[in-house]
């Protein structure tokens, strides 16, 4: 049980926390800090959060939880403002898309590495922002990777574990470098392809009417380019490395298949495909059951 949780970047995945720890009954108080009143005010309005500091030293008082949830870019300066300002005894955990960027910022900002933070990453989300998008489900079902440091309190691990727990989710643990890596491959790289597609598309359908004739394919395919243009300038700054990596070997299985249409190499064409086709029925096979 939570007696005060601070969320800081009161959005999509702060204000889905709030309305889920809410709902689990594991809160007793909810304060909000962002950088824009206006959010804070439109989350006070929803009910989202009891009360709002759009100081981040001064909202953390007395706080026993704080969550960080703003983008990758603003970490460094919340940290900054913090450090020195928790309560005894306070965890402090985030939920940013990438972790070693974060791991850095934390321990710049405390200048040695603190044993009360837990990097912490939701593996659920939306294309949508901001507070109005939020909801208590999202966690539902959904996993939670925490990448505890050498240094982190177990202790501190255990509440931030109860806490996704609570809030519907499974919690994995990893290291820093692993989740970056996973991540690059399965979030951080088909968010560059997407993005890529739909830009290289609206160009061309400056010239033609080819967003007419977009239909299913497109749609599943293109959803995640909807996205916050911030949060991934962000992570694609924050997970430069793991990300360079994959595209790099994205780029090359591009080219092998280039290559096999140009050369109407129809074997290596139907090696592919099915390859492909065999993977992800493996994998949606057990999401799709649990929805009946
Ligand atoms: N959207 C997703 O699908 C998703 C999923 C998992 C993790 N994340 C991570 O969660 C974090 C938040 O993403 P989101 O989707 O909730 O974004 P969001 O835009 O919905 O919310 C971000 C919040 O942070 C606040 N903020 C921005 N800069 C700030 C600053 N300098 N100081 C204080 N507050 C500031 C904004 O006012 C806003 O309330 C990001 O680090 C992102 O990488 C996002
Ligand atoms: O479903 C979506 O819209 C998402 O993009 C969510 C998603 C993902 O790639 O799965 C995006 C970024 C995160 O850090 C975690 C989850």
């Amino acid at each position: 049980m939570i007696r005060r949780l601070c969320i800081i970047g009161v959005g999509l995945i702060g204000g889905s926390l709030a309305r889920a720890l809410r709902e689990a009954g594991y809160v007793e108080e909810i304060v909000g800090s962002s950088r824009r009143e206006e959010h804070l005010q439109e989350a006070l309005d929803l009910g989202v959060i009891d009360r709002f500091d759009s100081d981040p030293a001064r909202a953390v008082e007395g706080a026993d939880m704080v969550f960080v949830a703003v983008p990758l870019g603003a970490m460094g300066k919340v940290f900054e403002s913090i450090a020195g300002k928790l309560a005894t005894g306070a965890v402090v955990t985030d939920g940013g898309s990438a972790k070693a960027s974060v791991v850095r910022d934390v321990c710049t900002a405390v200048g040695d590495t603190p044993d009360w933070f837990v990097p912490g990453h939701p593996i659920a989300g939306t294309e949508q922002s901001g507070v109005a998008a939020s909801f208590a489900g999202l966690y539902q079902g959904r996993r939670v990777i925490l990448t505890p440091l050498e240094q982190t309190r177990p202790e501190a691990t255990a509440r931030v574990r109860a806490m996704w727990e609570a809030a519907g989710a499974t919690v994995n643990e990893m290291s820093v470098e692993h989740h970056d890596e996973v991540l690059a491959a399965t979030s951080h790289l088909p968010h560059m392809l997407a993005f890529a597609l739909v830009e290289s598309l609206a160009r061309l359908s400056e010239q033609r009417e080819i967003f007419e004739y977009a239909a299913g394919g497109f749609t599943d395919f293109t959803r995640i380019a909807s996205s916050d243009p911030v949060m991934w300038r962000d992570i694609c700054i924050a997970n430069r490395d793991a990300l360079l990596k994959m595209l790099e070997r994205f780029n090359t299985d591009l080219e092998t298949l280039h290559t096999a249409i140009d050369s109407r190499d129809e074997e290596t064409l139907l090696r592919i495909f099915t390859e492909a086709k065999v993977a992800r029925d493996a994998f949606s096979r057990p999401a799709e059951k649990s929805k009946d």
